[in-house]
């Protein structure tokens, strides 16, 4: 198989980008490698050991020679996420797909950079008599906040006032498109209520809001950098769970997890804001955010197995339950054996990576929402030591972080938090 047929030049060829996961890989029945996570840039590809997190050159293999790294023994490209269709075309993986979400938010916000030197939050500009309408959404978006999300809520009071509203509203948005196919008229919900939802959502971005909880949002995406794309795309992974209860590869999971979470960072950063001394790209850190989103969400998938299934869903990928030796039947059964031990440790290791990969994001966030997301990072993280506490048992206990070790959480996220970015040089400025 010849690399050149799997290759696309990505529009920013210097970064190296992931592209699959090799779960293991053998030579006859000895075990070379396990759990590697294949990067490439433009001529080499690079794998990844989850317990180190760094990333390890492999022999460099230019655009035209064979790919086969020395341990590869008998793995092909197609066997991980990048596939060439038949005719040649190139099929783009779901991380593609996103990092290309990733470029557009990011050049949005360097857009806004450019023209005013920083992110102002632009003063409200309303008509007489309907600022305190305004307000008052904003108000009730709090307040749905602080009744379902009580810690985060208490978070998002260490932001600056317009900072914290902007993230209520977003949440709420967020909220009520997870309850139309989770909430109590979810059985009445079909692809064309979520087209109404996604025709709404356009209007409310061009200041054509339908009810008070979209004015507040309607008021945010006018005064912050926000892009239209991860709302639509959340409003498309609701779709993809009214259609959808198995997922065949990481790649496709990896989709669904950035509709339903990693969109969720994405619009959050450009209100949380980025500290103006950090040196990181812009786009370095929409990646982070994104990989705390898909972090969460593995994290979520994995402590919600049992109950998932009771419900007719596997959100694990097919095939590496196959390789494992498992089926639907296994999980429905709910048995913890030796398999699905080893099969939980690789989806834990795989989880803990993409939490690893968002910590190098969060310290070149805004001062004051610095501590909130370490906080929701490491009591979030913390759920994948429960389930390894549980003995793996995901099918009958619920992993859960006890309030004490909640409450030492805060400190820590604290301390965590007081790390700054890395400075601009005087001759930067
Ligand atoms: C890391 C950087 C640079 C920025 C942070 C960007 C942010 C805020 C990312 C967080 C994204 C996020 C909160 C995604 C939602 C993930 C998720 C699985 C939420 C679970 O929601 P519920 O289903 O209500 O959870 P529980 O069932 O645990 O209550």
């Amino acid at each position: 198989m010849s690399v050149a047929l799997l290759w696309v030049v990505s529009p920013n060829s210097q970064l190296s980008r992931y592209v699959g996961y090799v779960d293991s890989v053998r030579d006859g029945n000895r075990l070379i490698e396990s759990s590697r996570f294949l990067y490439r840039d433009r001529s080499s590809m690079f794998s990844c050991r989850p317990k180190k997190g760094r990333k390890q050159k492999w022999n460099s293999c230019s655009l035209d020679t064979d790919f086969r790294h020395p341990c590869l023994g008998g793995i092909n490209l197609p066997e991980i996420s990048m596939v060439a269709s038949t005719a040649g075309e190139m099929a783009v993986s779901s991380e593609e797909k996103v990092y290309n979400v990733v470029l557009k938010q990011a050049a949005l916000v360097n857009r806004q950079l450019m023209s005013s030197g920083e992110l102002d939050v632009k003063p409200d500009i309303v008509l007489p008599g309907t600022l305190s309408l305004l307000t008052e959404a904003y108000d009730r978006c709090g307040e749905v906040c602080a009744e379902y999300a009580k810690t985060f809520y208490l978070g998002t009071l260490l932001m600056t006032p317009e900072r914290r509203r902007a993230i209520w509203a977003i949440y709420v948005w967020c909220r009520r498109t997870d309850e139309l196919v989770d909430g109590p008229n979810a059985s009445h919900i079909t692809p064309t209520a979520l087209d109404r939802w996604e025709s709404r959502l356009e209007d409310l971005f061009q200041g054509r809001p339908f009810d008070m909880l979209d004015a507040a949002l309607s008021d945010t995406v006018a005064k912050f950098p926000v892009d239209i794309q991860p709302f639509r795309d959340m409003i498309e992974g609701m779709r993809m769970d009214l259609k959808k209860s198995r997922y065949k590869t990481f790649d496709e999971l990896y989709l669904y997890c950035y509709y339903v979470a990693g969109t969720v960072g994405l619009m959050s950063v450009p209100v949380m804001g980025i500290a103006p001394e950090s040196l990181a790209t812009t786009e370095s850190v929409y990646n982070a955010a994104l990989a705390l989103g898909i972090a969460n969400q593995l994290t979520n998938i994995l402590r919600d197995v049992g109950e998932d299934a009771r419900r007719g869903r596997v959100y694990l990928p097919q095939d590496e339950l196959a390789q494992a030796g498992l089926s639907d039947e296994d999980i429905l059964a709910g048995k913890v054996t030796e398999k699905w031990r080893n099969f939980m440790k690789n989806q834990i290791k795989r989880a803990r990576m993409f939490f690893d990969e968002a910590e190098k994001g969060v310290t070149e966030l805004s001062e004051a929402s610095r501590w909130p997301v370490w906080a929701s990072l490491l009591l979030y993280r913390q759920i994948l030591d429960e389930i390894e506490a549980n003995d793996y048992n995901n099918f009958t206990r619920r992993a859960y972080v006890s309030k004490v070790k909640k409450i030492a959480a805060l400190p820590i996220s604290y301390a965590k938090s007081l790390i700054r970015p890395s400075r601009k040089s005087l001759s930067k400025v």
